[in-house]
């Protein structure tokens, strides 16, 4: 966490720019969030395998909540009776949440869509639930998110141009209703439109510009890392980015990989989450200054190197790779708790250095020094 002037409103401040790139820092009442930011992925209340103050000590500034899967459990209205998500999970920095419109369409089974909102099936109990612009920001302020996410349809790639375009307009109408709703929610909090418009450039130039009208205090793109390749991704952000105000925050969502956030700051990204890192970590597969390494593999059984002696991460410094390797075969809860405090780790360092490097006005020959070092690996 950085020193904070305790701020009680929700504001962007961008402090140095290096072509599209640029670094800054969101204020909100709970602290700062240095950008580009990499939020981890706190799905049920827990950044699962590890503690928050492992967390924090990676340098991660806000952590991420999810809405769909809180309301199903424990309950929206039991977290708020409980205190809220913040006193909840004992996390006191900015916690960000979905608006649970995704998880719906990719987690629950019988849902109807409509004008209204969509109603499903719990995929925990099979319960009924409505999920309207107006629920999904109601339960957002019960968990206390400090930045919220409007209710929208984000559509899954390759769709139909009539498809995007249907997602993208009833999107925009539910921008405005989730925007009013959100009126109602204490200072300091801040609500973000979400632009869509599938992989058609016009479409989401149109979605960027409605939204940007309606003066969000941020902005997330998306309907991306829904199975495109890179490079559609890359091109919807080279195209919206540039309708998109410059003194407020991008938050790409779902993304990505170490080389997606790399290139998508260089675009003009701010805000990143990704369930990679941890989701991985339960993988045996770790990120690092040398490229992956599957610690699954017998080629690590005997080595007594750690995954990387220079770093100030004790998961990447002081366990050998014999060691990881060992407790990923006997699947050991330690393996998969090392290697995600390790890829957490990684992901936080990878983000600082951008923003370092961005004020020193040299992250091209960051991202290249940091690609010639995944290339050249560890051998
Ligand atoms: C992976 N590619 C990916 N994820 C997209 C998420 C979900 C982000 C969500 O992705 C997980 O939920 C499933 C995370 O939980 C595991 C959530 O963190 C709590 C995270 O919430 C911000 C999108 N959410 C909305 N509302 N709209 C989108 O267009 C969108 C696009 C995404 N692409």
């Amino acid at each position: 966490m950085t020193p904070d002037t305790p701020a009680d409103t929700f504001s962007f401040t961008l402090s140095a720019t290096d072509g599209a790139a640029r670094t800054g820092y969101v204020s909100t009442p709970r602290g700062r969030i240095r950008t580009p930011a990499f939020m981890p992925v706190g799905t049920v209340a827990t950044v699962k395998g590890l503690y928050f103050d492992q967390v924090r000590a990676a340098g991660a500034d806000i952590v991420l909540g999810n809405t769909y899967h809180l309301m199903l459990r424990p309950g929206a209205e039991r977290v708020a009776k409980l205190g809220g998500l913040h006193t909840f999970m004992r996390w006191d920095g900015p916690i960000l949440t979905d608006s649970g419109g995704f998880q719906v369409m990719s987690l629950s089974s019988l849902r109807k869509m409509s004008e209204q909102g969509v109603t499903f099936r719990s995929h925990v109990d099979g319960a009924y639930h409505e999920m309207s612009p107006e629920r999904s920001v109601e339960i957002q302020g019960l968990l206390g998110a400090d930045i919220q996410m409007q209710l929208d349809e984000c559509v899954r790639l390759p769709c139909t141009d009539e498809e995007a375009e249907r997602a993208m307009r009833l999107s925009l109408r539910w921008a405005e209703r989730s925007k009013r709703a959100f009126e109602t929610q204490p200072k300091g909090r801040a609500i973000f439109g979400i632009v869509q418009g599938g992989a058609v450039p016009a479409l989401r130039v149109e979605s960027a510009r409605a939204l940007a009208d309606m003066d969000f205090p941020g902005y997330s793109i998306g309907g991306l890392a829904v199975g495109e390749p890179q490079e559609v991704m890359l091109a919807m952000i080279e195209t919206v980015a540039p309708h998109l105000p410059t003194n407020k925050p991008r938050y790409l969502m779902g993304v990505g990989t170490p080389d997606d956030l790399l290139e998508s700051v260089a675009r003009g990204i701010d805000m990143f989450d990704c369930v990679m890192p941890t989701r991985s970590g339960r993988h045996a597969l770790a990120f690092t200054r040398f490229g992956r390494i599957n610690l699954k593999n017998a080629r690590h059984a005997e080595d007594p190197r750690p995954l990387d002696e220079e770093s100030d991460c004790p998961a990447l410094r002081d366990y050998s790779r014999a060691y990881l390797h060992h407790l990923v075969r006997c699947e050991e809860m330690l393996g998969a708790m090392l290697i995600s405090w390790a890829n957490i780790h990684y992901y936080q360092q990878l983000m600082a250095g951008a923003r370092a490097a961005i004020a020193a006005g040299r992250y091209a020959d960051y991202v290249a020094q940091t690609k010639e070092g995944w290339a050249r690996g560890d051998l």
